[in-house]
């Protein structure tokens, strides 16, 4: 569905990741893991032209990224990342804008739009929301707004950049659930993932980062097995098996 072929980007022309070579699947949940500065989100960021590819290709559905409008690869990959501007604007709004890819003149949203933006909210528990202001909001529902909007482009892809942040236990379980319907629905979920636990459940795949590099691609059992874990976190993972048969990890240094 979506493939990165030995893809170097980076920012102001210094390389960040580099020889990134991956391939995520329809139908499939992959979750990106690794310490902080690895390049997760620059792998995100360099999907949706938010940071300069210098060399590599980005395939959707085999065309090349390039060959394709950026409108028409906004209708089909939505992003949501991991910082945020705050504007006076309202939910509603805000959410709405996950539907600009298919604006077109005279650039008036349209009943499918509004419906489409609705189902998202919906989906995210923030309809009660909608005309409040974003800077009325705590950061938890900040943040699902923005996950709304994400998933009011009906995209095939979603791309989620620690899509947990801010929001508490509960809602990180329904969010974890949400990708688990999204994959159901047949889409593409990436995800970079601080929770390891999180990861492990939710994934098909998981892709381990390590100083802009992707160091190994695993599904989550492979992973637990490889101790690729404990080398780029420089811990050292232990486990547990609860009574549903869950793999729970825990930590020592
Ligand atoms: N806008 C930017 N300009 C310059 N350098 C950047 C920019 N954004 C990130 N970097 C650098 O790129 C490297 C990778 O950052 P990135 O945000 O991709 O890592 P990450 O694995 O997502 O980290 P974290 O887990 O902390 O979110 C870091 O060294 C960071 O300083």
């Amino acid at each position: 569905m979506l493939k990165l072929e030995n893809i170097t980007a980076g920012y102001e022309k210094v390389p960040v990741i580099q020889g990134i070579n991956i391939e995520f699947e329809k139908g499939k949940i992959a979750a990106v893991i690794g310490p902080n500065g690895s390049g997760k989100s620059t792998m995100l960021k360099a999907i949706v032209n938010l940071c300069e590819i210098s060399q590599g290709t980005v395939y959707l559905k085999g065309r090349r990224k390039e060959d394709m409008g950026n409108r028409e690869f906004a209708k089909q990959v939505s992003y949501l990342s991991q910082s945020h501007t705050l504007g006076a604007i309202t939910v509603g709004r805000m959410v709405l804008h996950g539907r600009f890819p298919y604006l077109s003149y005279p650039r008036r949203y349209s009943k499918e739009d509004y419906a489409y933006c609705k189902r998202a909210m919906e989906k995210v528990g923030i309809l009660p929301l909608q005309d409040k202001k974003l800077e009325e909001l705590s950061g938890g529902q900040r943040q699902k707004v923005y996950l709304a909007m994400a998933l009011a482009g009906e995209t095939d892809v979603f791309l989620l950049d620690e899509p947990t942040t801010y929001l508490d236990i509960h809602y990180q379980l329904e969010l974890l659930q949400l990708m688990k319907q999204l994959k159901e629905e047949g889409k593409t979920v990436v995800t970079v993932l601080h929770d390891l636990d999180y990861a492990m459940d939710v994934s098909d795949s998981i892709a381990v980062m390590n100083q802009g590099k992707i160091v190994k691609i695993g599904t989550p059992e492979e992973i637990q097995e490889s101790h690729v874990i404990d080398e780029v976190f420089q811990v050292k993972a232990q486990s547990f098996t609860d009574e549903a048969g869950r793999k729970h990890f825990y930590f020592e240094k």
